[in-house]
């Protein structure tokens, strides 16, 4: 199929059977392994296709610089700190200014010593980190909204939910980034993704949990982790990639194989690959084309330049020659890591300083100004090829790659597959609601034939129990955050499509456990059937309001620990000022508005007078002392008719719930965002 005219052979592919569309899709499929087994590391050794290596991006970036506002000022002795760290004005140099151009169909290598800034520097190129100072152009133009699709970014950690499989995980990321051609069945889409799991060693493991071991979820291995996160990402057809750290624990041979196919992904399809890798065996390190240097203290480029050119640039420029025995990456890093014995940073930083960087300087100027492919057009000629597979939905003008409700469709799928997986969560809630319904029916067996005042503390107990019930989901909401920022940064799906399902299952969740809880412990209670509706009713309200407090804690808080402490004034205010230990008739004025916000409060006089109505002495067994009334009147929820308080309610309780819910959204969208 090489080097046709696009349309032409467009139109004549897409008259073909389904089984020549197949058979050209299973060849591809084919060859690709094949090449793989040809990756040397040699020239020329990966052969471009031309068909699918449309649509490249170039990287350019120009005296780009981070820096942080220091604290170490304040505390340490000024001449304790390395005047190259610490300015004048307080701030922390991160990284020093670094430019440079990369061009498609590279593999590069960003190597220094830990904490030399290579996080920090593929952060910024990727766009997960704003500079300090200094500009990110991609062919010559500032990134746009569009960034996310042509780009992918593998971080350093392996975030991923615990109870999906190596093959869902896959199939999640690819059907949110790719559009499949109409005649690309499932299972051809499934044998591409077969492939790509056997090029990264995870065949076997392709239908195991991916587990979690802080969560004692049991799973894959760490190293298989790490390749599925690489995998996965590879997966979902960038023109750019930055991969941070991706074989770090694995083996020698895993890193390598690993590489290998990044070395054939970049030259075959001239993809941009730029990754940090610490100390790459002799092997892997020939597959790269070109190599970043980062010395630390700050973080500052030492050697900008093709790999190959290293052994020379040793030899002539810096004085020491690469002994033929030893590996060069190895050497170079012991030389450019400042306060070793054998440290020679200081010679690498006059040269870069001195000689390299104004040609780089020059070389970026010079790239800048060159016409190249708009964003739109780059994904415009990524989809040409894939038309020999059959008609493609409209070329989208959006951050995402698929429609909303795709994104809906497949993040709800995924949330219901996980709640249905993940056993104990939704066990563990109907366990505590049999558990506290146990609780409440020893402690309270026929509370509706004793005393009135005891009843009021039976409603008082019950709301309790409701308002801290979803206290113990703060942890995991906060752990399912993590993942979502992470894919929401690569611009998998929008918030909504995540917080849409969520709150509508963890609704219909907290419904059914309450109800359960209720309907298990009202026959013991003898209360007549026609209390329960208000019983249940507002309990259920509260255990709403409070659930909504808690997300949106969920949402602001660090961690889980922050979480619980920001919860606490709200507990105290929901729960102290609670119409029954603190009525409106003993609480001091300018304190009223407390009574005023506390659902608990609401709930409590919403029940309490419905039993007042229901319990009375000839009716139902409950109420028989008549003392309803009075409790009625010393608590003061007889100051206003019973459908006005109702309605009081109802809309305080729906207004902080909603407004708990909309901070939560906002938070999830703004805050506690990924390397920012
Ligand atoms: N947001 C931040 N707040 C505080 N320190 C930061 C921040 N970002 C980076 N640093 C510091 O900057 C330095 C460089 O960090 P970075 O993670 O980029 O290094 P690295 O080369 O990737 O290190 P490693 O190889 O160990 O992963 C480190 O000392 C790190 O602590």
């Amino acid at each position: 199929m090489e080097g046709a005219s696009e349309t032409a052979e467009g139109r004549t592919w897409n008259r073909q059977t389904t089984q020549e569309v197949t058979d050209l899709f299973n060849d591809r499929i084919r060859r690709s392994l094949d090449d793989l087994a040809a990756v040397t590391g040699e020239a020329e050794d990966v052969r471009r296709e031309e068909d699918f290596a449309r649509g490249t991006a170039c990287l350019t970036f120009q005296d780009v610089s981070f820096s942080l506002r220091s604290k170490l000022r304040q505390q340490e002795p000024k001449r304790s700190i390395s005047f190259r760290t610490i300015s004048g004005d307080g701030t922390k140099q991160i990284l020093a200014p670094i430019s440079g151009h990369y061009e498609p169909g590279n593999l590069v290598a960003l190597m220094g010593p830990s904490g030399s800034g290579k996080t920090t520097i593929l952060d910024i190129l990727a766009g997960k980190k704003a500079p300090t100072k200094g500009t990110v152009h991609v062919n010559g133009r500032p990134r746009d909204y569009l960034w996310n699709r042509i780009a992918a970014y593998v971080p350093q950690d392996d975030s991923m939910f615990a109870h999906l499989t190596v093959e869902e995980v896959m199939r999640f990321h690819a059907d949110l980034k790719m559009a499949r051609p109409s005649r690309v069945t499932p299972a051809m889409a499934r044998k591409q993704m077969e492939k790509t799991l056997q090029v990264f060693g995870l065949s076997e493991v392709r239908s195991s949990f991916v587990g979690d071991p802080a969560l004692g979820a049991r799973g894959i291995s760490g190293g298989q982790r790490r390749r599925l996160s690489v995998a996965r990402t590879i997966a979902c057809g960038a023109r750019i990639m930055f991969c941070d750290e991706p074989t770090s624990g694995l083996s020698a041979t895993d890193a390598e194989q690993l590489m290998r196919y990044m070395r054939l992904l970049s030259h075959k399809y001239s993809v941009l690959i730029i990754t940090s890798i610490h100390q790459p065996r002799r092997e892997v390190a020939r597959l790269f084309d070109e190599l970043i240097l980062l010395t630390s203290n700050p973080g500052r480029a030492v050697y900008q330049g093709p790999l190959d050119r290293l052994t020379g640039f040793m030899a002539e420029v810096i004085g020491h020659p690469i002994p033929v025995q030893v590996n060069p990456t190895d050497f170079c890093m012991d030389l450019i890591t400042p306060g070793t014995k054998s440290a020679r940073d200081q010679d690498f930083i006059k040269y870069y300083d001195e000689k390299q960087q104004e040609i780089i300087n020059a070389r970026v100027e010079e790239e800048l100004w060159k016409e190249r492919q708009t964003t739109i057009e780059i994904l415009q000629a990524v989809r040409e090829p894939m038309r020999v597979f059959g008609e493609l939905p409209p070329l989208r003008h959006s951050k995402y790659g698929v429609s909303f409700w795709q994104q809906l469709k497949v993040v709800a799928y995924r949330q219901i597959r996980l709640r249905r997986r993940d056993k104990m969560h939704f066990l563990g809630d109907l366990i505590g609601a049999v558990a506290k319904a146990v609780i409440f029916i020893l402690a309270f067996y026929e509370i509706g034939k004793k005393e009135a005042p005891l009843q009021s503390g039976y409603f008082f107990f019950v709301l309790m129990a409701c308002s801290i019930d979803q206290v113990k989901t703060m942890p995991k909401v906060i752990s399912e955050r993590t993942i979502m920022k992470m894919e929401t940064s690569e611009a998998l799906y929008s918030e909504w499509a995540y917080i849409i399902p969520f709150t509508i299952m963890s609704l219909a969740q907290a419904i059914i456990t309450h109800a359960v809880f209720m309907a298990l412990m009202w026959p013991f209670l003898s209360y007549p059937a026609s209390l329960f509706k208000y019983v249940w009713f507002w309990s259920l309200m509260v255990n709403i309001v409070m659930d909504s407090l808690y997300l949106m804690l969920s949402g602001i808080a660090k961690d889980a620990t922050a979480a619980q402490v920001m919860s606490l004034p709200f507990l105290i205010i929901f729960m102290l000022y609670n119409g029954f230990t603190v009525t409106s008739v003993t609480c001091p004025k300018w304190l009223l508005w407390a009574i005023k916000i506390s659902p608990v409060a609401y709930a409590m006089q919403a029940i309490t007078v419905a039993a007042s109505e229901i319990c009375v002495p000839d009716g139902p067994s409950c109420g028989q002392d008549g003392l309803f009334p009075a409790i009625v009147a010393h608590f003061g929820y007889n100051l206003r008719p019973r459908e006005v308080q109702t309605r009081e309610a109802l809309m305080v309780m729906c207004i902080i719930s909603l407004l708990f819910r909309a901070i939560h959204v906002v938070s999830l969208k703004f805050l506690n965002n990924i390397r920012r």
